[in-house]
């Protein structure tokens, strides 16, 4: 017998469980490229809650093409010996249910995957019919999607005769053609100028809040990282820092920078510096600048001008950024690639 009652507590309780539960779980994930014998990922331990945007950075070769190949089922992962990777999406297990991942996923990829020959409406239909869907469906979701990306006006132009950041908004739409609940972006702003990097970035964030999107991108860009709820820093395949934009840069301290005239003298008030502060040095990024992760910063830039005012060039004191913690957890200097 069915009853319109209300739910009761264990039903309440029970819902709120689903909704709950993470839409990415990814627990000791290992891989290791066989013939290259190279470990690419060591012990990954993630969650990603539904709807939430994370963000991985990392430096080249840290990782994040190996984990994205290994998320959008493309590369099996191998572990570790004795350790058999659990990943979960979406409440599939990756080892057995890549088919229905693989139907509620939307990738974009780093390198264009649109046919630049064909219109921009033929290759969403082309899209469309990979995931099965029928001619009126597709007459419906086509124009639906390409005016969410703001490409109305462009549907049956050649791919091939889009700028950069158009042909960005058209793998969008392509990615989001089927209504997937996951949506993983492989360095999507690459070579792209930095407005229509913001038009992308519109659209997909319309498209978040709009339906939900639970959102994982690898990136080598900080700016875009900050919008993210979680940033995971990658670094030799192993996950190094971890958490909000915000509380990342709540656990690093200023950051003092100090240029000279002389190299020695900069080698010297450096040295002190950590001797004197308790500071960490940071990879250098300009030739003859060093810069000092400390927690007295005024403190320290007092004493810099106090005791070395001659022999520098200039001296700031800033505040942690997402560059300064890439730098501090990773050893490496973060480059805009
Ligand atoms: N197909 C492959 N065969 C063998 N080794 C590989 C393969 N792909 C990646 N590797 C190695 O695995 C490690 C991680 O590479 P991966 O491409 O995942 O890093 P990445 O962070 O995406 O780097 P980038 O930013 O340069 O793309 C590197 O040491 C790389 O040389």
């Amino acid at each position: 017998m069915t009853t319109n009652a209300a739910p009761s507590r264990v039903d309440q309780a029970g819902q709120a469980a689903v909704r709950a539960e993470p839409a990415v779980v990814i627990d000791g994930l290992s891989h290791r490229y066989p013939k290259a014998d190279v470990l690419a990922l060591d012990d990954v331990n993630l969650r990603m809650a539904s709807g939430s945007f994370t963000a991985v950075l990392g430096p080249n070769g840290s990782g994040k093409s190996t984990l994205f190949r290994i998320l959008t089922t493309a590369v099996r992962a191998t572990g570790k010996p004795g350790v058999v990777p659990r990943v979960t999406i979406l409440g599939h297990d990756l080892r057995v249910g890549a088919h229905a991942i693989r139907q509620r996923l939307g990738v974009v990829f780093q390198s264009p995957s649109l046919d630049s020959e064909l219109s921009v409406v033929e290759n969403l239909r082309l899209q469309g019919r990979v995931y099965g869907m029928s001619g009126s469906e597709l007459r419906r979701r086509i124009p639906e999607r390409l005016e969410a990306v703001g490409l109305s006006d462009r549907a049956h132009d050649r791919v091939g005769t889009l700028s950069g950041g158009l042909a960005r908004r058209a793998e969008l739409a392509k990615a989001l053609l089927h209504d997937p609940r996951i949506l993983i972006l492989d360095e999507p702003s690459t070579g792209v100028d930095p407005t229509a990097r913001r038009q992308f970035w519109q659209s997909l964030e319309a498209e978040r809040r709009r339906s939900g999107l639970t959102v994982l991108m690898t990136t080598h860009l900080t700016d875009e990282a900050e919008a993210a709820d979680n940033v995971v820093v990658l670094s030799r395949g192993r996950v190094v820092a971890e958490g909000s934009p915000a509380a990342l840069k709540a656990d690093s301290r200023a950051v003092l920078a100090v240029a000279t005239r002389d190299a020695d003298a900069l080698l010297v008030i450096a040295e002190d510096l950590v001797e004197r502060f308790g500071g960490d040095r940071l990879p250098e990024r300009v030739f003859g600048e060093a810069r000092i992760e400390l927690a007295e910063g005024a403190a320290a830039l007092r004493w810099v001008l106090d005791e070395h005012g001659g022999a520098v060039r200039s001296v700031t004191l800033s505040e942690p950024t997402l560059e300064d913690v890439f730098e501090r957890t990773t050893g490496t200097i973060f480059t805009q690639v």
